[in-house]
């Protein structure tokens, strides 16, 4: 993603990751995709009885043999270098259950340290990348994370939750309209930090506090969002001594299964399908049709999901989504799902802007108008004394 597109308008930028195969799957199934290049992959099915072939495109193609240190590396760290710059910066894994989007995101969180553990997906990845360049940098800074829920429409805090020791409830969250700041999660705990270790140690609690909901109301990982948030307010002195403040802020989003939709709903047949899918997840197919097809009306408000991540979708953060797929003939209809909706997502247009101001660049940094810098400047210390 490079900077040189900002204001003009760029492309959401969609990679796929295909699973490796079970051994059960590998017993008895047969190899459906087959990565021809690192941006093509072409896939295996019968229609009406005849064997066919169909190859799509992406950003970038990554097979069963990748690891979540290659999928950090190419993809998620570019973004999470724009983060640092100031933009704002969404990354989605979407598939069908059990094709690796929470493995993607999240993987091994626990045991996190200096040293990755290779099982560590994006969260942990990105924390301490961010980490390390603050700490390498010799400038004042400020961390808040939130970790948020989406389950039937319902949202819940789980930094929130994990303070109320286990009740088993969870704290709900509303949505409400700022004129300022667009659309905000009333309430929401955004929760200072100092170090990478401490994020780890939150994330632990929130990930507990999850499992303990799930079994208290048989919830089912599949079908529940889950989006995690990290501002990064920087105070930087440019060469000249002049005072730089950057705020960026990365979403970072395990979306539910896709076959919650299932293709006819993806189209829109709301009736067939009430009561049985995720609202959300629906919704945000809609959005990314009448994106695509430039409809007059995005029916953002549908769902919570789609409200915030508006700006994710069409507005000016920088999007990337993580498409997920298995290799398998088993999974064919769903897989194919997953490729026409990726491939779909690939014409959105957002016109990222840094912080949403219209910011001078210039060769230090990012100059903000002293009007809003001494905004920035009073939440910084707000920030601090809270
Ligand atoms: N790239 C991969 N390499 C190795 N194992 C993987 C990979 N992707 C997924 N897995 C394994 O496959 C299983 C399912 O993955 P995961 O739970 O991440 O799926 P999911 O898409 O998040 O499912 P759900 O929608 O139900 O939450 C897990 O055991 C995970 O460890």
């Amino acid at each position: 993603m490079s900077n040189t597109e900002e204001g003009k308008g760029q492309n959401v930028k969609v990679v796929l990751r295909c699973r490796p195969m079970t051994p059960s799957e590998a017993a008895k199934e047969k190899q459906a995709l087959r990565c021809l290049n690192e941006k093509t992959v072409e896939v295996s099915y019968a229609s009406l009885g005849k064997a066919s072939k169909k190859a799509f495109m992406f950003d970038g193609v990554y097979d069963q043999s990748s690891s979540q240190k290659d999928v950090f590396e190419h993809v998620v760290k570019p973004v999470v270098d724009e983060v640092l710059q100031g933009y704002n910066c969404t990354v989605f894994a979407y598939g069908q259950t059990g094709t690796g989007k929470t493995y993607t995101m999240e993987g091994e969180v626990n045991n996190c340290g200096s040293v990755m553990p290779p099982g560590a997906g994006v969260v942990p990845r990105a924390v301490a990348h961010v980490f390390k360049y603050l700490e390498e940098n010799d400038f004042e800074y400020q961390v808040r994370i939130s970790v948020v829920e989406l389950y039937n429409e319902e949202l819940s805090d789980l930094i929130a939750s994990t303070d109320d020791h286990c009740t088993g409830q969870l704290r709900k969250l509303r949505l409400m309209e700022d004129p300022k700041k667009g659309v905000v999660l009333q309430g929401v705990e955004e929760r200072a930090v100092k170090s990478a270790a401490d994020i780890f140690s939150i994330l632990e609690g929130t990930n507990k506090q999850r499992h303990t909901a799930e079994t208290l109301c048989n919830k089912q990982s599949s079908r529940s969002h889950q989006i995690f948030t990290l501002k990064i307010f920087m105070k930087e002195k440019t060469l000249d001594e002049e005072e730089v403040i950057k705020t960026g802020q990365l979403n970072l989003v395990d979306l539910a299964g896709s076959e919650c939709v299932g293709r006819s709903g993806a189209l829109g047949d709301r009736k067939k399908e009430a009561g049985q899918i995720n609202q959300s997840l629906l919704t945000l197919g809609r959005v990314i049709t009448a994106l695509v097809e430039h409809q007059p009306h995005v029916p953002y408000r549908e769902s919570k999901l789609t409200r915030l991540l508006q700006d994710s979708l069409g507005g000016k953060t920088k999007t990337l989504i993580i498409a997920t797929v298995s290799p398998t003939s088993g999974n064919i209809e769903e897989t194919l799902g997953t490729l026409d909706y990726a491939c779909r997502a690939k014409n959105i247009k957002n016109t990222p802007e840094i912080n949403q101001l219209k910011a001078q660049r210039e060769a230090n940094g990012v100059y903000l108008s002293s009007q809003k810098y001494e905004e920035m400047h009073t939440e910084i210390e707000r920030l601090k004394q809270a």
